[in-house]
Parts: C-alpha cells; sequence; structure tokens
C-alpha cells in the first residue's frame, strides 16, 4: 500500500521505518524543511536505537522517501497517516493547531477517496470534529474516513514497541477503512482492538494516565517505607508480582517526565473538565510528581546542611530517561533549574543532551562533572553511569555523596566504597 506520513518526529519516523520495512512505500513529510533535507541526506534528527540503520536500509531499497512537496504524495496516497506534535497549551489542553494545518492541507487537495488515519495523541472527540470541519469546509463524506490508530511506543526502545506492539487500536466508524488500517499491520503478531474514535482516543489517553499514577503511587508509597525504614525495592518488587498488579512502572524516583505522560495527564484533565468532571486522581499524581522534586533537594541538604554558596553539584543525566535525546518536561532538568535558583553551582553531564540553562555548566564527560563535588545527583540512568568506575568518581569528589534519583546504583557497593548513599524509600539500615 501507498501511505503519506505527515510528520517526521519520533513518531512519524519510526512509524515510516516500519511500514517500509514491512513492504509498504511510505512517502514522509514535514514541514521543517531542514529537518526533510537531512533526512534525504541520510541524517537523523533524533536519537533512537535502531532507527537510523532502519530509515536507511528503506530509504536505499526506495521503500521510503522523503519530501517536502507533499501535494503529489496525496493524491497518489490512499492513506493518510497524521503524526505532527499535539503540544501543550498554556491552559494544558493538547494545542491541535498542527493537527488543523494538516488538515487545512488534505482540504485544499483532495480529489480521491482517503483513509486520513490520526496516529497524533489527540482528545476524545478530536475525530469527529475534523469530520465536520471537512464537511463544513465543502469537502465530500464520499471522500475520506477518519481512523484514529494511536501509538504507543515508548522513546528509546520505539522500533521494539512497534513491531511488538501490546495491542493495536483502531478507531472507525466505518469498518472497511477499520480494516484498510488494520491491513497496514499485517506482519504484525498482536491483539487488534476495533472500536469508535472515542474509544480509540480515550484509550490513548487513559493509558497515559493510568502509567503517570502508577508511577506517583509507588513514589507515594516510598515515603511510606522511608518513614518505616523499609526498602521500597523489595516492596515494589512484592507487589508487581501480582500479576493484577504487574512489575512495570513500580520504580520510585525523581517522577516521570518527558513529551507524552505529563501532557496527556494535563490533556485528560482539561478534555474531562470540559464536561464538569474533576479528576481528582489524576491532580493528585500530578502533585506528587511535582513534589519529588523538593523531595530529592531536601535529601540533598539533609546530607549537605542549607545551601551555601559556594556548594557544587553534579548532575548526571539531563533526557527525561535514558536512551533518548528527548529533554521535553525532563525530571532532570527541572531538578537543576531548581537547584540553580536555590545558589548551588550545578555542573551537569548527559551523553546526548546539553541544552542551554541560566548558571547550569555542562562537561564533557560523568567524570569531569563530579571534579570537586559536593554532592552527585543520579537523575536518568544511562548506562553508562551504572558502569561508571566509582573509586574515580569518589576520588574526584570534594564529599562522597550521592543521590541516588532513580533507586538504580548499587547501594551496598557505594557504601562499601565509602560513599553516602541516598535513595528514596531505602533507609540506610533496615533495622
Ligand atoms: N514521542 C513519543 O514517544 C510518542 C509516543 C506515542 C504518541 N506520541 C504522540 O505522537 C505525536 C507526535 O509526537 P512526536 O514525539 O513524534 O512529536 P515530534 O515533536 O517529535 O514530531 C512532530 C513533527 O511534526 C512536524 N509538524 C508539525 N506541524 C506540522 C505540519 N503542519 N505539517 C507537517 N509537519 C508538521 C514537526 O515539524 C515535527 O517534526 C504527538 O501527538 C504525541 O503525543 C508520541
Ligand atoms: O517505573 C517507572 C517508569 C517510568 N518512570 C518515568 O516515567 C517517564 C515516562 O517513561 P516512559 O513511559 O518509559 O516514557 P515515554 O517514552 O514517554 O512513553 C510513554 O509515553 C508515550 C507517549 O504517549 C507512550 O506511547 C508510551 O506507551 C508511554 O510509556 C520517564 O520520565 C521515566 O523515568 C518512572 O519514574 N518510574
Amino acid at each position: 500500500m501507498d501511505i503519506c506520513i505527515i510528520g517526521a518526529g519520533y513518531v512519524g519516523l519510526t512509524t515510516a521505518a516500519v511500514l517500509a520495512d514491512i513492504g509498504h512505500t511510505v512517502f514522509c513529510t514535514d514541514r521543517d524543511e531542514a529537518k526533510i533535507d537531512q533526512l534525504k541526506q541520510g541524517v537523523i534528527p533524533v536519537y533512537e536505537p535502531g532507527l537510523s540503520a532502519m530509515l536507511l536500509r528503506n530509504m536505499e531499497s526506495g521503500k521510503l522517501i522523503f519530501d517536502t512537496s507533499v501535494s503529489a504524495y496525496i493524491s497518489q496516497c490512499p492513506i493518510l497517516m497524521i503524526a505532527v506534535g499535539t503540544p501543550p497549551s498554556k491552559d494544558g489542553s493538547a494545542d491541535l493547531s498542527a493537527i488543523y494545518s494538516v488538515i487545512r492541507n488534505i482540504a485544499d487537495m483532495i480529489r480521491s477517496p482517503k483513509t486520513i488515519v490520526i496516529k497524533s495523541t489527540v482528545p476524545p472527540g478530536t475525530a469527529d470534529q475534523i469530520k465536520q470541519w471537512l464537511l463544513a469546509h465543502s469537502v465530500s463524506p464520499d471522500l475520506f474516513h477518519i481512523v484514529s490508530n494511536p501509538e504507543f511506543l515508548r522513546e528509546g526502545t520505539a522500533i521494539y514497541d512497534t513491531l511488538h506492539p501490546d495491542r493495536i487500536v483502531i478507531g472507525a466508524v466505518e469498518q472497511s477503512a477499520a480494516l484498510q488500517v488494520k491491513e497496514l499491520y499485517k506482519t504484525i503478531t498482536t491483539t487488534f482492538l476495533l472500536t469508535t474514535n472515542r474509544e480509540a482516543e480515550l484509550i490513548k489517553y487513559a493509558s497515559n494516565a493510568f502509567l503517570a499514577v502508577k508511577v506517583s503511587f509507588i513514589n507515594e508509597i516510598s515515603k511510606v517505607c522511608e518513614a518505616f525504614n523499609a526498602d521500597i525495592t523489595r516492596v515494589a518488587e512484592g507487589i508487581g508480582l501480582d500479576k493484577r498488579i504487574g512489575p512495570q512502572f513500580l520504580q520510585a524516583g525523581l517522577g516521570y517526565g518527558g513529551s507524552c505522560l505529563p501532557k496527556d495527564v494535563d490533556a485528560l484533565i482539561h478534555a474531562a473538565e470540559s464536561k464538569q468532571l474533576k479528576m481528582r486522581m489524576l491532580n493528585a499524581a500530578k502533585k506528587i510528581n511535582r513534589s519529588q522534586l523538593s523531595l530529592y533537594v531536601n535529601k540533598l541538604k539533609s546530607k549537605l546542611g542549607e545551601c551555601s554558596h559556594n556548594q557544587r553539584i553534579a548532575v548526571w543525566g539531563a533526557t527525561f530517561k535514558e536512551n533518548t535525546d528527548d529533554i521535553r518536561a525532563s525530571q532532570a532538568i527541572a531538578l537543576m533549574k531548581k537547584l540553580t535558583k536555590l545558589g548551588y553551582h550545578v555542573y551537569a553531564y548527559d551523553p546526548l543532551a546539553h541544552p542551554s540553562l541560566p548558571s547550569v555548566i555542562w562537561c564533557e564527560s560523568a567524570y569531569e562533572a563530579v571534579e570537586q563535588s559536593d554532592a552527585l545527583i543520579v537523575a536518568t540512568c544511562w548506562p553508562e553511569f551504572m558502569e561508571a568506575d566509582w573509586l574515580t568518581v569518589k576520588q574526584a569528589m570534594r564529599r562522597p555523596v550521592i543521590v541516588d534519583a532513580r533507586n538504580r546504583l548499587d547501594r551496598a557497593m557505594l557504601q562499601s566504597l565509602g560513599f553516602e548513599y541516598t535513595g528514596i524509600g531505602r533507609p540506610e539500615s533496615t533495622t
């Protein structure tokens, strides 16, 4: 099948690579001309393990074509897949301006029947509103179907997740359009769930909201663990063995960030409020997530005393999690901003990201960042941090204080080397 994907970000590029690999012919476009120019030259604008090789392979075989001039492809392809961003607006709602800009283009160019697939995450009711918009702009109902096909990939494992999804959700009014989209994923073995558009849109939001609540839940329980001298890592293991709960998303720490969980929680709250519904649980999850930053600052203060202006803090990790270059809504960056505001000197290192932040000094290596530092905060669990040479780290530091903001380091090993270790919900002794 010929497919035109509009939006060459993490989702658009991953989907383009996988659909081309499956055997479809994929045309991919973006309003960012520089990005498309880079892609044409084989330069992949985002870091995502395995993506580059899969894109290049399919570009070489001619199954994947990048271009800025989309009109020819819109007329050629029966399937138009929208994967543009839906970032948060100031009031928390999803900003759908990029979606409508694409819809306007489609409305101008549509001459033959199209299946318009909404891959972007959009609030419940969006597909129906788009349909009304197209009809109001004199596009014949015979020329389009709208299918909601939300994406569930995680950054860092996007290719794997797209090839091995837990489910593929396809929401549509017309069964023929739903089956056409199902056919796109013909080689993928998974559960296909056919729903209405609104159900598909809500499945996406509810999934991310549930994950956010799960993280905030374990962060709340970690405080109880700390108060009762119990270890959250063992408590989480014990909870997770219950099949009804499952072991994933029970990692206590700095809280959730990224381009999806925070914005989708906000957008769901906003959508519910538009129907006079208060999302008490989601608001609580947000509040807990925000409070994780102060919690870690207090942990730092309990080790170093109140901030004096010559304290030097090393922060390892800037991305919202490991194996991605994405810093959108990163808790690591929010923490750095909080620390510099309080007067700490922050020396930071991340293997991929070093955004310009007031008063943060970016270092060339993890070891350079810890030179003469009074504490090290591990904010993101990049593999190179997990495998650090801790003796070298200890020798470089002024005070061997480690704040493990993701609870992933080997506490016993670090303590045996003489580090003062602080995690969350992991008491120093369990007596
Ligand atoms: N990143 C993820 O892990 C993930 C996972 C699942 C779902 N999603 C959802 O998928 C959507 C895309 O997310 P992303 O992370 O890939 O975003 P992104 O910001 O990485 O990419 C979006 C791309 O769309 C392009 N774009 C914007 N307006 C355009 C227009 N009018 N015409 C053509 N191109 C346009 C941008 O230039 C950009 O390259 C969002 O709705 C997001 O919530 C993201
Ligand atoms: O036990 C955990 C698991 C995750 N996190 C944090 O939660 C955030 C989100 O992690 P993750 O969900 O792995 O990242 P994303 O790549 O943003 O993926 C989420 O958001 C995507 C965009 O909607 C969805 O497609 C995915 O299914 C959903 O997992 C990160 O800051 C993690 O550090 C924790 O603190 N504890």
